[in-house]
């Protein structure tokens, strides 16, 4: 008798975003989000009265006008893109199921486990290339909660981060390139990364070491010198420092230096998002031009384009790891 094939589910996940922009559905993602002690680890009764008296009610608001600024036809441009790319996956690697889920909002990491009671195998990919506990971490802490209450619990294989699996690189370099292709170069690139605080840094989260390495790899298969490229972080939350120098203050600088034309891209984001589409290419191409600046030519992210599919593909058939 043939042994029966092997259950074996691919699962990628990404954040999350609200259901659509308005302030309550906005609201309602930032409850979950922010309650995660991974991302916020202030004591509780002190976070939940800020929270729910003063972020929430003050913030929903003016981040939901952000997010209308960006959003498309069918939906918050984070789970379009990362719905496409799992989409594209499934085509690339029709031996194993791949499905897609989200930390926060929908569709839910237990809700999407769900539909695959009986797996033998379950790959769970984390859409952040570096890892931090503040994202990658937190999506390990679901898949583990969600099992703990169940019966059965299938092989796991869970890709912490791939920020120098060299199929990543090349996506990344040829994403750059092709920009300078259609645009020419700027007079600087950025390399602008999501922060997290310096504190949870501290305590030995290796995010900004993988931003480094990541950068640097870049930087040297771009074959830029080291005043043609800078490594910056963006999108702080909350009043304690986060890792510096931060994007905005660069931007600013760089304007006041009267520089005409600067590129920038940000490889810790699979696909594009609110971080990237209204911060990056919107909020801070302004910060820079009223600094005196020029240009600010935002790169776009990988999204479900062919060579991140391949690439996402190695980095599975791999576990993460470089050949
Ligand atoms: C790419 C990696 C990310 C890290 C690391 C990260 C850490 C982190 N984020 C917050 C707070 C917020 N982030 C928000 C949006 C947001 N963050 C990421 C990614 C990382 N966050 C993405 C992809 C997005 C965009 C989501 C979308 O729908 O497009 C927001 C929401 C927007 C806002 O209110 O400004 C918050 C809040 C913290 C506190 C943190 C680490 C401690
Ligand atoms: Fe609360
Ligand atoms: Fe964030």
């Amino acid at each position: 008798m043939t042994p029966a094939p092997r259950k074996t589910l691919t699962l990628l996940v990404n954040l999350g975003t609200p259901d659509d922009a308005t302030a309550g559905a906005v609201r309602r993602y930032l409850a979950e989000f922010l309650h995660d002690y991974r991302v916020v680890d202030l004591s509780r009764w002190l976070w939940c009265i800020l929270l729910h008296f003063i972020i929430l009610p003050i913030r929903s608001g003016r981040v939901a006008r952000n997010y209308a600024k960006i959003w498309h036809a069918e939906g918050s441009p984070l789970l379009v893109h990362s719905r496409r790319l799992a989409e594209n996956l499934q085509h690339q690697m029709p031996n194993t199921t791949v499905a897609l889920a989200m930390r926060y909002g929908k569709p839910a990491v237990s809700e999407v486990l769900d539909r695959y009671p009986d797996l033998d195998e379950l790959t769970v990919l984390p859409l952040y290339p570096q890892y931090s506990a503040t994202t990658s971490g937190s999506v390990f802490d679901a898949i583990s909660r969600h099992y703990q209450a169940r019966e059965r619990v299938p092989g796991i294989r869970f890709i912490a981060d791939y920020h120098r699996h060299p199929a990543w690189l090349d996506a990344m370099e040829a994403r750059i390139r092709s920009h300078w292709d259609l645009h020419g170069r700027g007079q600087r690139l950025l390399f602008s990364f999501h922060g997290i605080p310096v504190r949870f840094a501290e305590r030995g989260d290796p995010y900004p070491q993988q931003c480094r390495a990541g950068a640097e790899a870049l930087a040297e298969r771009l074959g830029l010198s080291a005043d043609e490229w800078l490594l910056t972080f963006q999108s702080r939350f909350g009043r304690e420092p986060w890792l510096q120098p931060y994007t905005d203050k660069t931007l600013e600088q760089l304007g006041r230096d009267g520089l005409a034309s600067v590129d920038i891209v940000c490889p810790g984001f699979a696909v594009d998002c609110l971080e990237t589409l209204e911060e990056i290419a919107v909020e801070n191409a302004h910060v820079f031009r009223d600094a005196g600046g020029g240009e600010l030519r935002y790169i776009s992210a990988l999204n479900e384009e062919p060579g991140h599919v391949a690439a996402l593909a190695k980095v599975l058939e791999s576990g993460g790891q470089a050949a």
